[in-house]
């Protein structure tokens, strides 16, 4: 099956500077992908190459199996886009500002703004320019979903938007993913991203610097662990633990009635820790997953530590 988005070695260049460089991404059809990245990584870049509105300097693309430079309008009204800048002609209302946009976007369904703007708790008799920015936002989903477009691009799209309306565009993004179209986002927003995202990849200074399923991306990062045992020293169990590969941060200390508590991070499986924690008798024992958050901070701290 052909991919909604493929792209080969991509870049952008601006003069000497690199905004992103040797991007591969191949997003299969009917799925969420997330692109994830600090401000400044490049997912701006990314996304508006797709829609040539920036032409790459280098490397291949494709959307919807077509290049972008080549099929302009046609390939325009398949996509759904939302800019991260969100530029709305202020003069008129919200309604007349939508229709106006059928224009480009092609056919849109009856009622279908109207059931859009009714879940996403927008008054479209408003005029544009007495609207809150949040209020724009929604006009701006609305203008993307409301002609069923094959492929969303949305580049940071709960921005300014209460957390209702979130969990309602979340509930939009996952129905059109099950009616078979194609979405990628962006986002520093990490929750929203691992609400409904079944690919991610991660983008610092222009390049990916992981990709994978969320839960994937969970499995190779850190785990806090807090256990407190029965054991004879703290001496004992921190001679223990010492053994367990990838434990960092353990701090061991003993407590009343020959009790040892202990905390530690862990990065990747649990097992050998569980292992170690075996020879004592274990009162406690709380391993918090860690969540995507924890492990795109720690990423960047990665990346960070290599440039
Ligand atoms: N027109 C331009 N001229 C020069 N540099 C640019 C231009 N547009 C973007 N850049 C640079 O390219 C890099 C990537 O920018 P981009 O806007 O794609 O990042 P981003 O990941 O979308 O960031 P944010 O989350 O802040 O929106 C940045 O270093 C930016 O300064």
């Amino acid at each position: 099956m052909t991919a909604a988005i493929e792209t080969v070695a991509l870049e952008k260049h601006y003069g000497r500077h690199f905004a992103v460089r040797g991007i591969d991404l191949r997003v299969e059809q009917g799925s969420i992908f997330g692109l994830i990245g600090p401000n400044g990584a490049g997912k701006t870049t990314v996304l508006r190459m797709l829609l040539d509105i920036i032409r790459p300097t280098g490397g291949e693309l494709r959307v919807l199996g077509r290049a972008p430079r080549e099929a302009g309008a046609a390939l325009r009204r398949r996509i759904g886009y939302l800019p991260g800048e969100l530029k709305l002609d202020d003069r008129v209302n919200g309604r007349a500002l939508l229709e106006r946009l059928t224009a480009l976007s092609g056919p849109v369904a009856p009622g279908s703004i109207d059931l859009l703007a009714e879940r996403l708790d927008i008054d479209l008799s408003r005029p544009v320019h007495t609207l809150s920015k949040g209020n724009r936002q929604k006009l701006g989903l609305v203008q993307a979903l409301m002609h069923r477009p094959e492929l969303l691009v949305l580049d940071e799209p709960t921005s300014g938007l209460d957390p209702l309306v979130q969990r309602e565009f979340i509930t939009l993004v996952r129905e059109a993913r099950n009616a078979g179209q194609t979405v990628l986002l962006s986002s520093h927003v990490l929750s929203e991203i691992q609400h409904t995202a079944d690919e991610v990849a991660v983008l610092a200074t222009g390049t990916i610097v992981t990709r994978g399923d969320v839960a994937s991306l969970r499995l190779t990062s850190v785990s806090r662990v807090r256990a407190v045992l029965s054991a004879g020293s703290a001496a004992e169990v921190r001679i223990a633990l010492g053994r367990v590969p990838r434990l960092d941060e353990l701090d061991v200390s003993a407590a009343p009635g020959n009790l040892v508590r202990l905390t530690c991070t862990l990065r990747g499986t649990v097992d050998p820790l569980v292992q170690a924690l075996a020879r004592f008798t274990v009162r406690d024992l709380t391993i918090e997953e860690p969540d995507l958050e924890e492990s795109v901070l720690e990423l960047y701290g990665r990346t960070t530590a290599l440039t």
